[in-house]
Formats: C-alpha cells, structure tokens, sequence
C-alpha cells in the first residue's frame, strides 16, 4: 500500500497542501515548529480517524477557521482509492470512494499507518491504562470482531456501574450482567493474548539484529484470574471472583475486577524493561514490536502499513539506521521526521523533503 497524493486544508499548521509521494522513503527535514509532526498527524488521523497525540479534535483545526480537510489517493493492490477526514462545525465526516462512512469501525483498518513517535517511549513507565490503549487501538485495526466485543464489554461494564449506584440492588439481575461480563471478557483476553504472542514472535528477529543480542522481549499478562487454565477452570474462577467481590463492588459502586483492570508487563532478556532498560534499549524494544505490527497487518491484510517515524530515527545510532532499513522489505512506504538532514545510505529509493513554516517542497530525490 502506498500513499500517492495527500491533500490538506485548514490541519494544524498548514493552510493548503497538496502533495505528491512515490513509494520508497520520504524524510521529512525541518526546524522546530516547521509542521513535521503535523504532516504526519495527518497522515496518522486518515489512517485511525484520530491524532496520535492529542484528544480534542478540534484543535487540530488550524488557528480561526472553522474545518479541517484531509484527503488522499491510495494505492491499494493495484488500484487507487480515494479518502477523505473532514471536521466542522457540526462534527467528522469519512469517506471511502467519495461515499460518506457512518461508522468509524467501518473505515478504520482501510488505510492502515503504523506510527512510532517519542511519546511511546513513556508506555512502558505509564499507565495500566495506556498500555491497554495501546493494545487495544492496534488489535482494533486487524479485527473487526475484537473491536466489537470490547464496546460490548464497555457497555455492560457501563450498565453495571449505573446500577451499582441504585439504593435496592436485585442480586440476580447483577448475576445475569455478571455472566455476561465474564463470556466477553474470556474472548477479549484471548485475543489479547494471541495478538501479544503473534506481534512478539513477529518481532523477534528485528529485536535481535537491532539490539545485537541473543536475548528476547517477553511479556506477561497481569490480572486476577489465571487465564492460562482450561476455559471452564478460569470461568469458575471468574465466578468467585465477581462474587467474593461484589461487597467491594456495591461499596465503591464501581466493578473492581476484569479486562478494564489488566495490564501487560514486559521484560527484556528476564528483567523487567521499565526499570532494567537503558532509553536506547527501550527504543529498540519499541521499535520491534511496532515492526511486529507492521508485518501481524501484512499477514493479515496482505498490504503492508505506511511507517510513520517522527522524531526518532535521527535517535538512533548509524549502525542501527542502516540495520533497520535492511531489515524493511523495500515495498513499506516510510515517512521519517528529523530536524537534521540524515544521510540514508544503501537504499535506492529516498527523497528528501524540506519543511518550512506549513509549506512542503521536494529538495532532493536519489530514485533508480
Ligand atoms: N491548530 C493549529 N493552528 C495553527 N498552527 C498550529 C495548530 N496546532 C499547532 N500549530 C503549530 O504547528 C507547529 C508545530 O508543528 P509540529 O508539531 O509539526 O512541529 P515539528 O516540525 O514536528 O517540530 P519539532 O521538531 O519541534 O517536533 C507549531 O508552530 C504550532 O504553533
């Protein structure tokens, strides 16, 4: 999959560009400020309908207008399509082909961008909840049924919080919302845990050329209930949990067990990566799983993804960036972000581009 044109109005920074991309590598060159992140961004926000790095939609609207707009042309095994992100006043509109998409799980996973920016380097030392995030957004993109089974989760979790605040409490009634908690959340876990399995698997070769080592990144799925046992051993678990827990539950009005609670821990080599890895150990680590994505939407969707890489590539020691481009296969469309013009070398396909106060220009191109 590649990104051929990419048109925006009124996003962040720029007023009006229209750009035109090749496949290959594109490095973004420009001073603070110049608007890199944000051409990114706006690739990042066509790809998942929402900013990498903020929650407000609206500001991404550039400064006194009233709508952003962005649209590209992708190719997609072999054909173009078009697609579109618009925000106004009256709210976000998508389109696929020129058609409107009422449903935002219906164009997500359409046009697929895998980002790796500073920010993700705080996942390991951040909340149980962004790593969640995190699992859920990527898993969300590949598949259509997880995404469904979270909301329906979320919806009875709603449900059964509300209640827990009613002054009489019907014990069955709250059984019944109990029973079905349990039978999405084993589903949920599952998943989880496959796509864990599947990316860290994915992402064992890069890690190892990447870091130099012989070790591995690992992880563990942290939760109340042991979900490694047979199915019906963890829902009897899951049963007393809910049960010997629900005093607790009725006291703080809120569910104090299941999948909005767990958290995934992550070790390099056996130690614990959050307090046992350098910055630069974190950010291979990192970057491998976020490859391990890249090739999990492959195999799934047979395209590989856009790479997003803002701000850092230039982080990187030479000998890695040249690693990690030998490692890509050459069909993964790259767009890297760096201050410093980097010079890329043993890769035929790159092109430099200068970014100045909102405004794109081709300075460069070394194509065969
Ligand atoms: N809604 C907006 N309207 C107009 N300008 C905006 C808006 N949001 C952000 N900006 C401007 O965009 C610029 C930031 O752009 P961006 O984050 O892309 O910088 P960058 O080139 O990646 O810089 P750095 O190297 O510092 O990360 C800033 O000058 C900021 O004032």
């Amino acid at each position: 999959m590649n990104l051929k044109l990419l048109s925006i109005v009124n996003f962040r920074n720029y007023e009006k560009v229209q750009v035109e991309f090749t496949p290959g590598i594109h490095v973004i060159v420009g001073k603070n400020g110049q608007g890199k992140t944000n051409l990114l961004e706006s690739i990042y926000y066509l790809s998942c309908t929402k900013s990498h790095r903020i929650k407000d939609d609206r500001s991404l609207i550039k400064n006194n207008s009233t709508f952003f707009n962005i649209s590209a042309c992708i190719e997609k095994q072999g054909k173009e399509i078009e697609i579109r992100c618009n925000l106004n006043e009256s709210g976000k509109n998508l389109f696929l082909y020129r058609n409107p998409i009422k449903k935002v799980s219906d164009f997500i996973g359409f046009f697929n961008a895998v980002m790796f920016y500073p920010d993700d380097m705080n996942l390991f030392s951040s909340t149980p909840k962004r790593r969640r995030q995190f699992v859920d957004l990527e898993l969300g993109k590949l598949s259509k049924t997880y995404t469904k089974t979270l909301n329906d989760y979320y919806q009875i979790l709603k449900e059964r919080n509300s209640y827990l605040k009613n002054d009489t409490i019907d014990e069955i009634f709250i059984d019944t919302l109990d029973d079905q908690l349990i039978a999405l959340q084993l589903k949920i876990v599952k998943q989880r845990k496959k796509f864990m399995d599947d990316i860290l698997s994915k992402s064992e070769d890069f890690y190892l050329k990447l870091s130099g080592t012989h070790g591995k990144i690992t992880y563990d799925y942290i939760s109340d209930v042991n979900y490694d046992e047979n199915e019906e051993v963890m829902k009897s678990q899951l049963y007393e949990k809910y049960k010997k827990n629900r005093k607790k539950d009725l006291y703080f009005k809120s569910t104090s067990i299941g999948i909005h609670r767990d958290d995934y821990m992550f070790y390099m080599n056996g130690e614990e990566v959050n307090t046992f890895a350098s910055q630069g150990q974190k950010r291979v680590i990192l970057l491998s799983l976020k490859l391990g994505i890249v090739y999990a939407i492959h195999e799934i969707t047979g395209e590989y993804p856009i790479l997003l890489l803002d701000d850092v590539f230039s982080e990187l020691d030479e000998e890695r960036r040249k690693k990690l481009l030998e490692l890509l296969p050459k069909e993964i469309q790259i767009f890297i972000s760096t201050t410093d013009m980097i010079q890329i070398e043993n890769s035929n396909n790159i092109h430099y581009w200068k970014i100045d106060n909102g405004m794109i220009e081709i300075m460069r191109r070394n194509s065969q």
